[in-house]
């Protein structure tokens, strides 16, 4: 599991550390871990040129510590220093080694091959000053490493308010951080590198993000005695004259595999066009699931209302989150943005702000989880977990995506995940699925839903 912490229990587990270690030990960990990515991103020291931007905090201190090991290695190092006071043994290492600072721009050489942002790190505020802006305007086309987290997000948010560095690659230290995880920050944080600093005692994760050796762990997998009927029966409610596609998807998606039969109730000719593309799907009966709500139109409420009166967990999705009053504890809404904002009365520009706020928000109005979907979807759980999934590639932003996924997690539901598990666990295959149908291009959500079985096949076999 990749766990990401709060400042305040980073601080705390770092105090910890740093009492029962040698003074500056925390930091020259971090500067090592830092200097050796830089070397790896630049490939060779010799004939490389490197700018720190230093801020004022321990943030700097990495950098300028970084930047003497980088120095000591051949490679040409300049300091921008951005705040009357940096820190002092980092500075003095730096130029001991043969680095050159300056608080000037106009006084560096030549353009850098790679920026090192020590702006601020765990204790900055969003945004940034308009030195660190000139900066980073100066060399907008040489790529940056940001120290811990990208200067200028809020760290224990995700959220953006100001200018923000971007980042290539970012390397953390001790945990990751609310920021390299969840949307908006995430998206500026690049490759993400963890520099382990035995950091005990940072207690529980804000935020947490499946691994393949978790879904391993979770995915439901059929017993040497198993029947269909044992390994749970999902029903799909979706549908409708307006949207028929939607069905499909959403079956295709129910269809992968992981359960051991899939029901479908809607239009007559919908189920004849599903049936066709699908002869194992049966009509209604006795289900462990339900899915509700793909191309639903004016028949979602019904189609709502009468999957509730089997008491069984429902994943709720597209055209029936707008009829959702009470749900069950065992549900799970899969709203996108524009969804939840108009479940929760606010305006989508809110939700896409802060993504983390919103969906605990409803998980916690709701009683349930809540999947929200983005380009790191998250799925909150009412007693605050919140799990976010970091697979999937851009290309999945298709019409559809959403209708394959919902088919996903009902059928991890019915085979007995719990919710929490069933929500996350199937947005993680459906991200996989989603990056191996794309394969660097294109994709189609048909294409996501018959991907499926062999990211399983791959995750069961430790491939992933
Ligand atoms: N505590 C430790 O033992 C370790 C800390 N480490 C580094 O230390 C960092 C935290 O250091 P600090 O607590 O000194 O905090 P920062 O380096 O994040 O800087 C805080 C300082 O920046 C100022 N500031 C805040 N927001 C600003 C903004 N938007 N623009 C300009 N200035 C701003 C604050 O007034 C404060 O003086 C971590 O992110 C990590 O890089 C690492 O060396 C690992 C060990
Ligand atoms: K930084």
């Amino acid at each position: 599991m990749l766990r990401a912490h709060l400042v305040e229990d980073v601080r705390r587990a770092e105090a910890a550390a740093m009492a029962r270690l040698p003074d500056g030990a925390l930091m020259q960990r971090a500067a090592a871990g830092l200097a050796a990515a830089v070397l790896d991103l630049l490939g060779s020291a010799y004939g490389s040129r490197v700018l720190l931007l230093v801020g004022p905090g321990d943030n700097g201190g990495d950098a300028l510590w970084a930047g003497a090991r980088l120095a000591g290695r051949g490679v040409a190092v300049e300091a921008l220093l951005l705040a009357d006071r940096v820190h002092e043994a980092g500075l003095a290492a730096l130029v001991a080694a043969g680095g050159r600072a300056t608080r000037d721009l106009d006084d560096l050489h030549d353009a850098p091959d790679l920026l090192v942002d020590g702006i601020v790190g765990i204790g900055g505020r969003p945004g940034l000053r308009a030195e660190a802006v000139a900066a980073l305007e100066a060399y907008v086309d040489v790529p940056v490493v940001a120290v811990d987290v990208p200067s200028g997000v809020d760290v224990d948010t995700g959220r953006l308010d100001g200018p923000h560095v971007r980042a290539a690659l970012t390397v953390t230290f001790g945990t990751h951080k609310v920021a390299h995880l969840v949307d908006p920050a995430s998206l500026a944080v690049g490759a993400l590198h963890l520099v382990d600093l035995d950091l005990d005692e940072l207690g529980e994760p804000a935020v947490e993000a499946l691994q393949p050796d978790d879904v391993r762990a979770l995915l439901p997998r059929p017993g040497l005695d198993a029947q269909k009927y044992t390994r749970g029966v999902v029903g799909v409610r979706a549908g409708s004259d307006t949207y028929p596609g939607a069905a499909l998807l959403a079956v295709s998606g129910a269809n992968a595999g992981l359960v051991g039969m899939v029901r479908y109730v809607g239009p007559e000719h919908v189920a004849d066009t599903v049936r066709t593309a699908h002869p194992e799907v049966v009509g209604a009966g006795r289900v462990q699931a339900w899915v509700v709500g793909p191309g639903g139109g004016d028949d979602a409420a019904t189609m709502l209302a009468e999957a509730s009166q089997d008491g069984v967990p429902v994943v709720v999705d597209a055209d029936a989150l707008a009829h959702v009053d009470e749900a069950g504890a065992d549900w799970i809404l899969t709203p996108h943005a524009g969804e939840l904002a108009a479940m929760l009365g606010v305006e989508r520009d809110a939700v896409e702000a802060a993504p983390l706020r919103h969906a605990r928000e409803a998980s916690g109005r709701w009683g349930c989880t809540v999947l929200l979907k983005g380009h790191h979807t998250l799925v909150a759980a009412p007693d605050g977990r919140v799990r976010v999934t970091t697979t999937g590639v851009p290309w999945l932003a298709t019409a559809g995506a959403g209708d394959v996924l919902s088919g996903v997690v009902g059928a991890l539901l019915a085979a007995g995940l719990e919710p929490y598990d069933a929500a996350s666990v199937g947005s993680w295959l459906h991200g996989a699925a989603a990056t191996q149908a794309a394969a660097g291009g294109p994709l189609t959500a048909s294409r996501v839903a018959v991907h499926v079985p062999q990211v399983v096949r791959e995750t069961l076999a430790g491939l992933g």
